[in-house]
């Protein structure tokens, strides 16, 4: 089946490099003037057999799309292009909550394309290292078997490796959670509370993350799997990560490029509301959530977190 990527930004590119491997590949951006080198994987020229084109007709002649947009734009590009993406098979790499709908970007697909099949992509990667061919692996999260299993072996490389779950709850929450921790453990590192601290962020962090994925139907073994902790401990200990350097930032009180895509930030809001819908205790997304926003300042949400009532792990 024939494969299009819907998003021309770093990943929507990263992937269409990888996929490549396999044949012809077409790469649909709304700005597309960069010609063969992405600004944002600098460096890195498009094979071949990559087709970059504005033209989102013609992309959606395929029938394998792949969204590689951000979770917060997902919602009003599929409402306007609804008609294009009808009875296709639409994988989701975004890694967030919709802020408006408080739900993931495979429940906006399915209500907008209920006749797709949906799946979704998500796992411990870089773009800039799926560019460069480094290897990979990645959850491939689809309730249909046989689409699952077609789908893992379409987009799988020698160098990137794809396992499959029919948890698509567990894994999207897993990689759209994991943002809203590396903030924080961003900001533990910015603030210069050291590597102890960044170590209990993480694993609270994740007691959270599995709180509420648990809650609404995920497997607590995806979210232990690539999808949850594989993405969690990568965001939280590199520096590539666009939500570790937002978090760190915020930590030593300095700006942040507004233009980078920080998905953690709009998902914290969106799970603090989510969490108090569901009476949920989740106190690290909540001061993310607030700090940032400039609602807290480091101190007081170091001190929230380390005085609240004391109780069993
Ligand atoms: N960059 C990574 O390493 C990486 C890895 C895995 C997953 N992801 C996820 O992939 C998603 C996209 O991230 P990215 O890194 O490519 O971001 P990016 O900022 O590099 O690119 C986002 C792209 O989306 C386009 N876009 C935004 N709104 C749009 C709209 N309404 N219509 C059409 N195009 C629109 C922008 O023009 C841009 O090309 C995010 O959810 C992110 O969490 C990123
Ligand atoms: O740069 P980040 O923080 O958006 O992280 C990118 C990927 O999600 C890492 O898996």
């Amino acid at each position: 089946m024939s494969v299009a990527i819907l998003g021309a930004g770093a990943f929507g590119t990263a992937l269409a490099i990888a996929i490549s491997a396999n044949g012809p590949v077409t790469l649909w951006g709304r700005d597309i003037s960069w010609g063969r080198e992405n600004p944002r994987l600098p460096g890195i020229t498009l094979p071949d057999q990559v087709t970059v084109t504005a033209d989102l007709q013609a992309a959606t002649q395929a029938g394998t799309l792949l969204l590689a947009l951000p979770a917060q734009a997902l919602g009003a590009f599929l409402s306007e292009h609804a008609d294009l993406l009808q009875d296709k098979w639409l994988v989701s790499t975004a890694k967030g909550i919709d802020l408006t709908r408080l739900t993931g970007p495979s429940t906006l697909i399915a209500e907008v394309c209920p006749k797709a099949t949906i799946a979704v992509l998500t796992g411990p990667s870089f773009a800039a290292d799926i560019a460069r061919g480094l290897p990979t692996a990645l959850t491939l999260a689809c309730a249909e078997d046989r689409a699952a299993q077609a789908l893992q072996q379409m987009l799988s490389t020698p160098v990137l490796r794809l396992y499959r779950t029919p948890d698509v709850t567990g894994a999207e929450l897993g990689g759209a959670l994991k943002n809203v921790i590396a903030i924080a453990a961003g900001v533990v590192i910015g603030a210069g509370f050291g590597d102890s601290a960044r170590a209990a962020i993480i694993t609270r962090g994740f007691a959270e993350m599995t709180r509420l994925a648990t809650h609404l139907g995920a497997r607590p073994e995806t979210l232990a799997g690539l999808s949850g902790l594989g993405d969690l401990t990568l965001t939280c200990t590199s520096v590539q990560s666009r939500n570790f350097r937002f978090g760190q930032a915020l930590g030593k009180g300095e700006d942040f490029d507004p233009a980078t895509t920080v998905e953690g930030a709009a998902t914290a809001r969106a799970v603090t509301a989510l969490a108090e819908k569901l009476g949920l205790d989740m106190p690290i997304a909540a001061m993310v959530a607030k700090l940032s926003q400039g609602g807290a300042s480091v101190e007081h949400a170091a001190e929230y977190l380390m005085t609240r009532p004391l109780k069993e792990e």
